[in-house]
């Protein structure tokens, strides 16, 4: 469809001018968030203190936020940084990782939503509880199926106006009223920590890229893991080597390889 023509050019651009991206991310996944944006071919920098987060994300051509090991000083970064990036028209991501395990990330996660992300990006478990329902994860991991989570994904776009994602075996993202299925990946992904949180950082670097198109944005960063995932996959023993094949993977993905492997279809 015309959306697998789209994310090669897309990913073209994103290298032609890298954007700066900055990403305030979780002590678990700032090494492996930065080597994936640098290995896809954008430019990261991990800034999240209070007392420069918002001056950053001035000069940064988008934000990501991801409250997976959150504390007080770091919320006050994070709700900076997200001021910041609104009051320069820059778009911005949110990672609600575990966000229904306790008070405080369940207050977090309320303050940044009314500063209104450009996309929320989550696992199955997160967006369904995100909506109001009944979710079965653990902690930061997903115990529910994306299928199960597409009605919320769709609710949360329309009651925050933004762009949706849901991961999983098979990717769903939506403005609510647009949908998008990508399929593709790998088992090992989920046992690889983190992979998640630097997805969440890509999208951040291709929204940068289109700023005005935030769905064919988030689609093409969800196909780039999907291809760049499979591949790695094919050869992975295990989630050791599944890990350097995936980064090798993203570097060496090329336009073509990535418009001709992509399974995207509408939903
Ligand atoms: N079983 C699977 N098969 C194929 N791809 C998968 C599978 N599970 C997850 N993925 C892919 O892994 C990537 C990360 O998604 P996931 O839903 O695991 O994020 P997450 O739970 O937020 O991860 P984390 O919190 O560890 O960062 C996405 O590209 C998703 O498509
Ligand atoms: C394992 C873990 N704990 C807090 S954040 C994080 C990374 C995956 O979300
Ligand atoms: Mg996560």
């Amino acid at each position: 469809m015309q959306d697998q023509i789209k994310i090669g050019r897309l990913l073209d651009t994103m290298r032609a001018n890298p954007p700066l991206v900055q990403c305030i991310t979780n002590f678990v996944a700032m090494n492996i968030a930065a080597n994936v944006v640098l290995a896809a071919g954008a430019s990261p920098a991990m800034v999240h203190a209070e007392e420069e987060a918002g001056e950053f994300a001035a000069i940064s051509g988008a934000l990501t936020i991801n409250i997976g090991t959150l504390s007080t000083g770091w919320l006050a970064g994070m709700l900076k940084a997200a001021q910041s990036a609104n009051a320069g028209g820059k778009p911005w991501v949110l990672d609600p990782v575990a966000h229904y395990a306790t008070a405080f990330r369940r207050n977090a996660v309320a303050q940044l939503l009314e500063l209104r992300p450009t996309i929320i990006r989550g696992n199955a478990s997160e967006i369904i509880a995100l909506a109001g329902g009944a979710s079965r994860g653990q902690g930061v991991d997903s115990r529910d199926p994306v299928e199960q989570a597409e009605e919320s994904a769709r609710q949360l776009a329309e009651r925050h106006g933004c762009v949706v994602a849901v991961t999983g075996i098979t990717d769903f993202v939506t403005d609510g009223q647009k949908a998008r299925r990508i399929a593709g990946g790998s088992p090992f992904m989920p046992q690889v920590t983190a992979l998640g949180c630097s997805l969440t950082c890509l999208v951040g670097a291709f929204a940068a890229t289109a700023p005005d198109a935030a769905l064919d944005a988030t689609v093409a960063a969800l196909a780039v893991f999907a291809v760049a995932g499979e591949q790695a996959g094919t050869s992975a023993n295990g989630p050791g080597s599944f890990s350097w094949r995936f980064l090798d993977a993203l570097a060496n993905l090329d336009r073509e390889t990535l418009d001709r492997e992509a399974r995207i279809s509408a939903a």
